[in-house]
């Protein structure tokens, strides 16, 4: 057994010393009234200061994905949280549990399959690894669909701000070209319409600009955190206690299966 405890901790994180805080090798009061929060998502997750413009994307998914009220799972469990008396971080906590492979989480496989397609030469790949990403997970394809939008008003605005930093020459569109194939492709197959969906949408956005499939669920936590934070704190305004899903006058639907 070693006495040696140096290394316990490794981190290209986070310099210290007493009076003294570096963030990726910036002082953090360099930082400070100078780098934007997107900006500095960015550095403490890649370790270098981004392209403004590739920051301000990165921003443009983070607001995008903030809120969708109290019926999306995520900000229904705040809220009740809070009037079950949780503290703010107790109701947060909880909230941002709810957020997985089928709300708010499916960017995470959403980039995976895009990074697929890709790999397999683009959107030409899209019909073939279409079928293969079912056999191995199910019919539904993350990213895509929605129980409430016809349209996911999102998507279209942040592929547009996808298509303009293409033309600039922030990123290459490679991403956005597969994403609308893949929507075409349900288009023609599916029974309803599959828009894509914010998921779909954001995951476009991060994988082109570099960030692995698993921060997408990352960044999407954080974004949404802001909603949830903001719902938490008006239902601890409003009152409430030990508020259920549903008014008390609903009832769910029993059924004897004895
Ligand atoms: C989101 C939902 C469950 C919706 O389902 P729905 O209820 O509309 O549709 P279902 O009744 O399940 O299916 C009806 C017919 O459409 C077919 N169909 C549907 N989706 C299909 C699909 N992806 N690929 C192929 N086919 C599909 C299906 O196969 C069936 O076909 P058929 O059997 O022939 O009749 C579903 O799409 C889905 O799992 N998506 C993948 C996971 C995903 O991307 N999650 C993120 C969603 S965004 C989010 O979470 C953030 C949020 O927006 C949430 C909020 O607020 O809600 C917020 O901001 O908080």
């Amino acid at each position: 057994m070693t006495n040696d405890v140096s290394d316990w901790w490794r981190t290209a994180i986070i310099d210290m010393e007493p009076g003294r805080i570096a963030l990726r090798g910036h002082e953090v009061q360099d930082l400070i009234g100078q780098a934007g929060f997107a900006e500095m998502i960015w550095l403490m997750l890649r370790g270098e200061r981004p392209d403004p413009r590739a920051a301000k994307l990165l921003e443009a998914t983070l607001v995008a994905a903030v809120d969708h009220g109290p019926q999306a799972p995520s900000i229904a469990t705040a809220r009740m949280a809070v009037t079950c008396g949780l503290p703010l971080n107790n109701a947060m906590a909880s909230a941002v549990n709810m957020l997985g492979d089928v709300h708010g989480g499916a960017g995470e496989q959403a980039v995976e399959l895009y990074e697929r397609i890709d790999a397999a030469g683009g959107p030409d790949a899209v019909s073939d690894e279409i079928t293969r990403w079912r056999t191995e997970h199910g019919r539904y394809i993350p990213g895509f669909g929605h129980r409430f939008h016809p349209v996911d008003p999102r998507a279209p605005a942040l592929m547009s701000l996808v298509e303009r930093a293409e033309r600039d020459g922030i990123v290459t569109g490679q991403f956005r070209r597969i994403a609308l194939t893949i929507e075409r492709h349900l288009a023609e197959t599916a029974s309803k319409p599959v828009p894509m969906n914010i998921d779909g949408a954001t995951a476009v956005i991060h994988a082109e600009l570099g960030f692995p499939a698993p921060l997408a669920r990352g960044l999407f936590v954080l974004s949404r955190s802001v909603g949830i934070l903001a719902h938490a704190w008006e239902q601890s305004q409003q009152g409430g206690r030990n508020k259920g899903p549903t008014p008390p006058r609903y009832r769910w639907t029993y059924y004897s299966d004895g």
